[in-house]
């Protein structure tokens, strides 16, 4: 019996660079990903994205100014969790980014993104990310460093 969890995950984004969080603690710790965690009960998820957004790193960004680039699902191997994850991107957003206990941020440039430190599927739908196009993926993990299956797909609308 699989059990749905939605979570958020944003990326901010600028002509040259893109900001990415060293997670410092929980899930995913010393990975590089986007900002965002869990979607609370009676909790939008628009809000959650722009709540985890500053709770990480302090960034400030408009509910309007998110736009919903992505859904990814993921299952582990002998977990009834699936991990439904909406993934938002923006371009207009306020403040500098900031480390908390959460997130270590840093811009990189588009070039230099940091795969071998990041969830293996990242290089995978990470492409889509960078030329905006629309995507969906689900990956089926063993453990949390090894891809059993997988499937991704462009989309033409959320
Ligand atoms: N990039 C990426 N992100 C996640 S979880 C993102 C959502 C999240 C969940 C819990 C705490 C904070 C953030 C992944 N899981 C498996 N592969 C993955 N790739």
């Amino acid at each position: 019996m699989i059990l749905n969890k939605v979570y958020t995950l944003v990326f901010l984004r600028n002509e040259q660079q893109i900001l990415l969080g060293l997670k410092k603690r929980g899930f995913g710790v010393n990975k590089w990903n986007g900002f965002g965690g869990k979607v609370e009960p009676k909790e939008e998820i628009l809000d959650a994205a722009v709540r985890e957004l500053k709770e990480e790193c302090c960034m400030s960004v408009r509910k309007h100014n998110l736009k919903n680039i992505g859904n990814l699902q993921f299952t582990f191997e002998g977990e009834a969790l699936m991990m439904d994850v909406r993934v938002f991107s923006a371009t207009s957003f306020v403040g500098d980014p900031e480390e908390t206990e959460e997130m270590l941020p840093k811009w990189f440039d588009y070039d230099k993104i940091p795969f071998e430190d990041m969830w293996l599927d990242d290089k995978l739908w990470f492409p889509y990310l960078l030329k905006d196009k629309l995507f969906y993926g689900r990956f089926h993990y063993q453990g949390y460093d090894k891809i059993l299956n997988y499937t991704i797909q462009e989309l033409n609308s959320m």
